[in-house]
């Protein structure tokens, strides 16, 4: 496993083969890393076409074709026919585009994680295809823990960023120990973080 958090997807060719509940998923965390993806299927679910209405994304009501793959960057084979996610698999082999298969892990090159977001804090969980129940359950548990108060303090921290460079290692390491601390004691407000001690 290597992970990495892609970005920049806006203007990258990101296509979804499938119009079910699998693909609306895949889709969402398209959107919300700002790609616009292109969806490939003759049905959508209401969501899908919610987001077909709103422009979010581009709809092709159709089954897959070979080509479809042409010139993508990121593709999701969604669908609940095996053969015709077996035939997306195919067309992309050997061409550099990222590949996820829904239901053959192994016949593409990424597999998508369970994500928390908090502002701009990600916290991503994989169990390697394993469980993705149980995936979803930690993600759920770790939404529980890093709330609200974490997205303020990625935002207090990177507001300081600047300043904390002319700290010394020992110097930035003692703040954000303070910070923590402080953060793990009570729910902290942007008045209880020592903002104005550096
Ligand atoms: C390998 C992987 C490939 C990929 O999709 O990238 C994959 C594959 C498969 N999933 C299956 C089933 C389920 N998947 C979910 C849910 C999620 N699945 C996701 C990822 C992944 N799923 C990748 C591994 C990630 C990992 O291991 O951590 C999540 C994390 C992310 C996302 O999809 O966005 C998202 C949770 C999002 C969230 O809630 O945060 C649920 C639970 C539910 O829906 O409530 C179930 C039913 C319960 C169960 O089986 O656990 C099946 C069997 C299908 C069948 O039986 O027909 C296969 C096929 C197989 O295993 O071969
Ligand atoms: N990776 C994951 O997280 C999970 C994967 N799965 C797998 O994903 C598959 C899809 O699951 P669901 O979305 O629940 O299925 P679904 O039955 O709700 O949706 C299937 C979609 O595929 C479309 N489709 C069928 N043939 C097509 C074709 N030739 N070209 C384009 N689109 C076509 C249908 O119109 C429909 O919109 C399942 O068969 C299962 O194996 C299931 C659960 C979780």
């Amino acid at each position: 496993m290597y992970p990495i958090v892609l970005t920049n997807l806006a203007q990258q060719r990101c296509v979804v083969v499938g119009g079910g509940a699998v693909a609306e998923r895949k889709v969402a965390g398209l959107i919300t890393g700002g790609a616009n993806p292109i969806v490939i299927s003759p049905q959508l679910t209401p969501q899908l076409q919610h987001w077909q209405a709103s422009n979010q994304i581009q709809h092709l009501a159709r089954e897959y074709q070979f080509g479809d793959c042409e010139a993508a960057f990121l593709v999701v084979a969604a669908t609940n026919q095996r053969l015709v996610n077996q035939q997306i698999a195919h067309e992309c082999h050997n061409r550099p585009i990222l590949l996820n298969i829904a239901d053959a892990a192994e016949e593409g090159n990424f597999i998508t994680t369970a994500n928390h977001r908090q502002g701009s804090l990600l916290f991503s969980v994989s169990s390697s295809g394993a469980s993705p129940a149980l995936s979803r359950y930690l993600r759920q548990q770790l939404s529980n823990y890093f709330d609200q108060r974490y997205a303020t303090l990625a935002q207090i921290v990177a507001a300081q960023r600047a300043e904390l460079a002319t700290l010394t290692t020992t110097e930035r390491e003692q703040y954000f120990d303070q910070l923590l601390v402080e953060l793990a004691q009570q729910p902290p407000t942007l008045n209880h973080l020592p903002t104005e001690d550096l």
